[in-house]
């Protein structure tokens, strides 16, 4: 589904990426981990298009992503509130995003009320602009706007941060549910528990660079801790 060919992103003398190869295969579930400023957003943006790779290539179904507008068609994606539009309510973006993917109003009335447990009662039905909502209610109309059109792949960076215990719980199943769909997923996220809940394959960046890109198995979590845990000493508390 994904494949990239020496893949490097410089800012000046700083190289925030430098990734030899990497293939994701159609219905894998990549969760991707690593510390502040590994490289995860930087890698997140380059497969959208949303930054120019210093060197290297990204083909999605074998169309470089920037050459191609194809992949767009079906791939969903939240990354920031940079996707979101700051004077339109949550309904209102919805709706926009809806009618890019040629959304009848009956699809959208039928995808809000099947997901309806994700953001509860007053969230769609308030005045307010996203620029007003919490940082949480914010991450809810991204991510439902990324499940919009039923991507084929779906690319979400730090989804389950800022969401309330019952929308994280709500989410993983989500997208656990999309997964025997036949679903791809890239999920970046802090959050070990969570990541390897709903992760079939597991990429750590570490200083740009893929550190560990392993099957994610019933000991992933238990070493992911201890690999993290092991960078604190106890002088350094
Ligand atoms: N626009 C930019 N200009 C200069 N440096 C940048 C820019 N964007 C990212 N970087 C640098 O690239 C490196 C990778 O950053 P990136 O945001 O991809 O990391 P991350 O793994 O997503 O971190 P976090 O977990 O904090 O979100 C960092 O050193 C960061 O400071």
């Amino acid at each position: 589904m994904i494949h990239t060919e020496k893949l490097i992103k410089k800012y000046g003398d700083k190289t925030a990426l430098s990734v030899e190869t990497l293939d994701i295969k159609k219905n894998e579930i990549v969760g991707l981990v690593g510390n502040n400023g590994a490289g995860k957003t930087t890698f997140l943006s380059l497969l959208l298009d949303l930054i120019k790779a210093t060197d290297g290539e990204i083909k999605i179904k074998d169309s470089a992503v920037s050459k191609s507008e194809e992949w767009k068609k079906y791939t969903g994606s939240f990354l920031d509130d940079s996707f979101l539009v700051p004077f339109m309510t949550s309904l209102e973006y919805l709706e926009f995003v809806a009618n890019l993917h040629q959304w009848k109003k009956g699809d959208l009335d039928e995808f809000l009320t099947q997901n309806k447990a994700f953001y509860g009662d007053d969230f769609l039905t308030g005045k307010k602009m996203i620029k007003d909502l919490s940082k949480g209610n914010k991450n809810k109309t991204g991510i439902l706007g990324a499940l919009i059109g039923n991507p084929e792949l779906l690319i979400l960076d730090e989804p389950f941060a800022n969401l309330d215990p019952t929308s994280q719980q709500w989410l993983r199943l989500k997208i656990q549910k999309l997964s025997e769909e036949g679903v791809t997923a890239i999920v970046s996220s802090h959050d070990l528990q969570h990541v390897t809940g709903i992760s079939s394959r597991i990429v750590m960046l570490e200083d740009g660079q893929v550190a560990k890109d392993v099957e994610n198995t019933e000991s992933t979590l238990e070493e992911l801790e201890s690999y993290f845990g092991a960078k604190i000493t106890e002088e350094s508390i």
